[in-house]
């Protein structure tokens, strides 16, 4: 007889729904799929789920929805970031939750080189003057800087803040780290970065400053006024972790006052932000819609790296990436 596959949630397939139609098929060979809206319907399939499958955040994990699944033991987040989990409430009920920290590193570290190069070489603008009308601007006007040679201050130095500083290697920059909870010792030897103890220390020294660190609510607004203040006037800051790891409105006072010379961000609060955002008005701006995983690769692996995990936790296997909750 052939053995019946677990059960796992989804919130759809396709469209917005969270789960894309090419990965269907895979998901397929390991799992019975539920959708909710099935799920809805039937309460003789609340039993049967082991594991809910989330991706963009999607199946929204509350309490209510906990409490109808009786048999449930592990939340797969297709993703890094969890800040969209409620970890306690989930952790109350005996659940665990995995994520995908490795499927999402290379295209998330591209994104960061990416916002960093388009910045310093003001990419955006270039790209509005060459299609513009006017033909007598000359790139002289509007020089950019070289990101070759300069420092670079990454916050966070975990798989991806680690990717970013192998492409930074490569472009001959300084590479300045911070870690909260632990110095890296192997990877500050691999690509010669320096660990700063003190954040201050690394805001003063950096020409680029990249946050790279999970929102949780110690990293919650960890650049502020404050933190905006230390950096060079000359300075960029590029995030692409988590919009609310900035003070948004303490941001925009630090451009207008030309505290920071230009900012590039990939996540923001809310996002998308509103059309009138002052953010959305600034020339020294550029913003990506939350874009840093949006590959094929990417989407497909983090998929790969999700199933691997809700396998482990059903089949009492070692977990390759559990979120502990802190
Ligand atoms: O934002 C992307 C992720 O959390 O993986």
């Amino acid at each position: 007889m052939e053995k019946e596959l677990p059960s796992v949630l989804i919130s759809g397939i396709g469209g917005t729904s969270g789960v894309l139609e090419s990965h269907v098929e895979f998901l397929k060979k390991h799992f019975n799929l539920i959708t909710m809206k099935e799920f809805q319907k039937s309460k003789e399939l609340h039993e049967k789920i082991k594991s809910v499958f989330v991706f963009e955040r999607l199946p929204v994990i509350d309490q209510e929805l906990l409490e109808s699944l009786p048999n449930l033991k592990v939340i797969g987040n297709s993703g890094v970031g969890v800040n969209h989990l409620n970890l306690k409430l989930i952790g109350s009920f005996g659940v665990k939750v995995t994520n995908t920290p490795h499927a999402v590193s290379d295209s998330t570290a591209d994104i960061g080189m990416a916002l960093m190069l388009a910045s310093a070489r003001r990419l955006v603008e270039g790209c509005y003057l060459a299609t513009s009308p006017d033909t007598t601007h000359f790139a002289v006007n509007w020089l950019g800087v070289e990101v070759s040679r300069a420092t670079l201050g990454i916050i966070g130095m975990g798989n991806i803040g680690y990717k970013v500083a192998k492409r930074a290697k490569a472009f001959d920059m300084k590479i300045l780290y911070h870690n909260r909870n632990q110095r890296k010792e192997e990877e500050e030897q691999e690509v010669g970065a320096t660990y700063c103890k003190n954040i201050d220390d690394l805001l003063r020294q950096s020409d680029f400053v990249m946050l790279v660190v999970n929102l949780t609510s110690e990293t919650h607004n960890l650049i502020g006024k404050r933190e905006l203040e230390l950096m060079k006037p000359t300075a960029t800051l590029i995030n692409i972790c988590r919009g609310a790891v900035v003070d948004q409105d303490a941001l925009v006072e630090a451009l207008q006052n030309k505290i920071i010379k230009a900012v590039a961000l990939d996540v923001t609060y809310p996002e998308p932000l509103p059309r009138d955002h002052l953010l959305l008005q600034m020339k020294n701006v550029i913003i990506t819609p939350h874009i840093g995983t949006a590959t094929d690769q990417a989407l497909h692996m983090m998929t790969e790296e999700a199933v691997e995990n809700i396998l482990a936790v059903l089949n009492d296997l070692p977990i390759p990436s559990e979120v502990i909750s802190k």
